[in-house]
């Protein structure tokens, strides 16, 4: 597919430390965070203006599920808008929190992995062709997500058990996949989770669910990250012979390769051979050059990929971490622990340590050790603070700006509507529920009708310039965002 919908989906770990003693249990925790939500949206499970999920599952680890995008940048910044997002609100419950008599800072964590050893997930979403060979597709598939982590990895300070040492691994992740393939989630942990749910037109599409990556602080890994796998979808995807690399055992392969960091854990294939994660992405990336050199790239940031990809096997192969040590989320930690560790003459098995991971992935831009990092140009990025506040606000020109629309307009009309992905209504107007299948689709005259009823928007639209109606629209978004985030009354309805 030279088009493509992606969407991220985030959770997040939660955590109060009061200034003496021991902090909110987790769920209560929660609950603080999701009040303003609650408020806003009279359930813990919303969609907000810029057209992505919020959503407080069983157990405490909220999650933020991007908007569909149809270009990596969009996609990217629509993640980080969802960090943002989680800080505004540790912020109020933060206020509220101390308004109740309690102290300290609450703390939202854009990792995988809890102190407790619980972990949680960062889900990728691509949308595909149903004529896709699952068989096919897994095959390629699986020995690059196994492999992926030396390229995408976040990092991770692992303490010593009676197994091993105090070492650093490349992802988050590894230790709690369980599966190749399934269409079980909590229970197993597949790497590929095959449960058939398109949020499209089930005849032409499936919509591809990768739940094995790390949550990505760097947005330049993150380009990486969903630019590879992208790209190996388009090969697979146009029927290209690839190397063989089914992997033997893809569960011991992934904890093998993330606990080696020097990269030379060596692996076996089905077919009986033994090679190393570099070797296995090389022989990816030689054959994805080989592929955009025939038949061109599809996108702007496809050299920008290759080049990235080809750099972070250097690095890893000829342990030279310096390569990439501003621009993958695992090295750019790596040299930071390593950094502290030096100063403070500790070794990596200080829990001292094990808390500066931790606070690598704090979502607070002013106290978030990544987000020092790159104010200190130790991490580079892809994206302007513009780009990101404006994700906040508005959708992608996919189907979430007709999700944008009919929220915000619903709302400035007082009207009370429920959506999901793929559906629009108003409630108390049952019949008029419409589907929206084409992810893609960025108006829909359907819905346009429906929120016409709403007042007479169309004699009003007549006599503005389109300029006028978008500032109007991102106004009406701003608003909303407020009234998420304080817990305000809605804004009075404004003139559109
Ligand atoms: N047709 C599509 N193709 C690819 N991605 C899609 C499509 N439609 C929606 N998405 C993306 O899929 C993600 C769905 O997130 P959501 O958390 O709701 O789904 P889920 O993981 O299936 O459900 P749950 O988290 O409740 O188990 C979003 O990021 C969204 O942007
Ligand atoms: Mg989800």
């Amino acid at each position: 597919m030279d088009r493509r919908v992606f969407g991220v989906e985030s959770e997040f770990g939660l955590t109060h430390r009061p200034e003496t003693g021991r902090g909110l249990p987790p769920d209560e925790l929660a609950r603080y965070l999701f009040r303003p939500v609650v408020e806003f949206g009279r359930s813990s499970n919303i969609f907000i203006p810029n057209g992505s999920r919020l959503y407080l599952d069983v157990g405490s680890h909220p999650e933020y599920a991007t908007a569909e995008c149809d270009d990596l940048i969009d996609l990217i910044a629509a993640d980080r808008a969802g960090e943002r997002v989680m800080h505004d609100l540790a912020l109020a419950a933060e206020e509220r929190i101390h308004r109740d008599g309690f102290t300290g800072q609450v703390y939202v964590l854009k990792n995988n992995v809890d102190s407790a050893g619980n972990s949680y997930g960062s889900h990728e979403n691509y949308l595909i062709p149903r004529t896709t060979h699952f068989r096919r597709l897994s095959g390629i598939l699986l020995p690059f997500l196994v492999t992926r982590q030396i390229i995408a990895g976040a990092g991770r300070v692992v303490p010593a058990d009676e197994s091993s040492q105090a070492h650093f691994a490349f992802s988050q992740r590894a230790d709690h996949m369980w599966e190749g393939i399934s269409s079980a989630t909590t229970r197993s942990r597949p790497i590929i989770n095959t449960r058939d749910e398109p949020h499209a037109d089930a005849a032409s599409h499936r919509r591809l669910h990768v739940i094995v990556g790390d949550s990505n602080m760097s947005t330049t890994t993150s380009l990486l990250r969903y630019g590879s796998t992208d790209l190996v979808l388009r090969m697979i995807e146009a029927g290209v012979p690839i190397d063989d690399f089914e992997l033997e055992n893809p569960i011991a392969a992934i904890r093998q390769i993330s606990h080696d960091i020097t990269g030379g854990a060596r692996v076996r294939t089905r077919a009986g051979d033994e090679f190393t994660a570099v070797q296995i992405q090389r022989g990816i990336l030689q054959r994805v050059s080989r592929f955009v050199s025939e038949r061109g790239a599809h996108h702007e940031h496809v050299d920008r990929v290759l080049q990235l990809w080809e750099r972070a096997l250097e690095a890893v192969e000829s342990g030279d971490h310096s390569l990439i040590d501003q621009d993958i989320d695992w090295a750019i930690k790596k040299r930071l622990v390593q950094d502290v560790a030096t100063q403070k003459g500790l070794d990596l098995s200080h829990p001292r340590l094990e808390q500066i991971d931790m606070a690598y992935h704090d979502v607070n831009p002013h106290r978030g050790l990544f987000h020092l990092l790159a104010r200190r140009g130790r991490a580079t990025s892809i994206l302007t603070e513009e780009q990101i506040s404006q994700a906040m606000t508005t959708p992608p020109p996919t189907r979430a700006a007709v999700r944008g629309e009919f929220l915000s307009t619903a709302r400035a009309y007082g009207a009370e509507c429920t959506v999901d992905w793929v559906h629009h209504k108003l409630t108390g107007r049952p019949l008029e529920a419409i589907m929206v299948k084409d992810p893609f689709a960025q108006q829909d005259d359907r819905v346009d009708t429906l929120l016409n009823k709403l007042g007479d928007r169309q004699s009003q639209l007549r006599e503005r310039s389109f300029d006028e109606r978008s500032d109007n629209a991102v106004t009406v978004a701003l608003s909303d965002k407020y009234a998420l985030i304080t817990g305000a009354e809605p804004p009075e309805p404004p003139l559109i």
